[in-house]
């Protein structure tokens, strides 16, 4: 079954358009969503999180289309969200934080609901930290105190704009584990700017820019995009549509034609990212 169905989707703020005729259709599994500052990302992910509505094309989720207060309530019951900025009241507890997120979900019965926040403070690691006051937390452990609360009541969709954002290593490795246990029920739509994140994470990448879809497929049909097209060279390559100098000292060159005495590299989602999007990767289209 398809959790998300969005046909030609579209918003804007005043009249600026930040989301143009978006297609997509997600069903369980990981989707990483890809794309430069402004790309429309926010927007799109706030719209599947029923935070906002779109002013164009037809928005289906969880087999619901958004018709009214009732169709709402029941997509809301089965809809984990993580924003991209979450208001965290400091003096409040990691335990009586995500309690009170529950409470709000309306989990009404006391013993199931303090069992529920223990499940979900375990899944991210957060059990240790459960009574300590949220304003003396890493930004990392608030980041998970975000993602515990989305993960309230094991919902069916579950949308996290840049869930690795401010995570050490060990902790998107840790997250990455929590995601792979939650997809194989749930249709799991996450943001990032971590390319790494998606590709050791995500079977199935959307790339957005300028608020339309660029990419929507399999990963590896990604990375195969970049076949070819990627080089190490002992010098630096002038002209070279992105290139740098790695820790070896030689040097990356990614897109153009293949330089003197460069040897082939093997492609990595980035590449094909950058590649991708051209001056766009690193230049906001808005
Ligand atoms: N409330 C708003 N009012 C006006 N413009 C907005 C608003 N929210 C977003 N925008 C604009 O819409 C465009 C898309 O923003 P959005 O936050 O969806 O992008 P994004 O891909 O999530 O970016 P980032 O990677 O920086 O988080 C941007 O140009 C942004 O300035």
């Amino acid at each position: 079954m398809n959790h998300v169905e969005l046909t030609g989707v579209g918003r804007s703020y005043g009249s600026f358009r930040a989301l143009a005729d978006v297609d997509l259709t997600l069903g369980a599994g990981v989707t990483g969503l890809l794309g430069p500052n402004g790309a429309g990302k926010t927007t799109l992910l706030r719209i599947v999180a029923t935070s906002i509505a779109a002013d164009r094309g037809e928005v289906r989720l969880l087999g619901r289309g958004l018709g009214g207060h009732a169709e709402l309530t029941e997509i809301r019951r089965e809809l984990g969200y993580l924003p991209q900025e979450l208001g965290y009241p400091g003096d409040m507890s990691v335990f009586g934080f995500v309690e009170y997120v529950a409470v709000l979900k309306e989990w009404d019965d006391r013993r199931a609901r303090h069992h529920e926040v223990r499940r979900v403070l375990d899944l991210v690691g957060l059990a240790d930290l459960s009574g300590k006051r949220i304003s003396r937390l890493s930004g990392g452990q608030r980041r998970r105190v975000g993602l515990a609360q989305a993960l309230l009541g094991s919902p069916r969709l579950l949308v996290l704009d840049e869930p690795t954002t401010g995570l050490d290593p060990a902790q998107r490795a840790a997250l990455r584990r929590t995601l792979g246990v939650v997809a194989q029920d749930a249709t799991v739509l996450l943001s990032t700017h971590q390319t790494e994140d998606v590709a050791a994470l995500c079977e199935r990448v959307v790339v957005l820019a300028g608020g339309a879809v660029r990419f929507d497929g399999a990963v590896i049909d990604m990375v195969a995009t970049a076949a070819g097209r990627v080089w190490h060279s002992d010098v630096e390559v002038p002209g070279a549509q992105v290139s740098w100098r790695t820790g070896t000292g030689r040097h990356r060159i990614v897109g153009g034609s293949r330089p003197p005495g460069a040897e082939a590299a093997e492609p990595t989602l980035e590449d094909a990212y950058l590649l991708m999007l051209g001056p766009d990767a690193v230049a906001s289209p808005a």
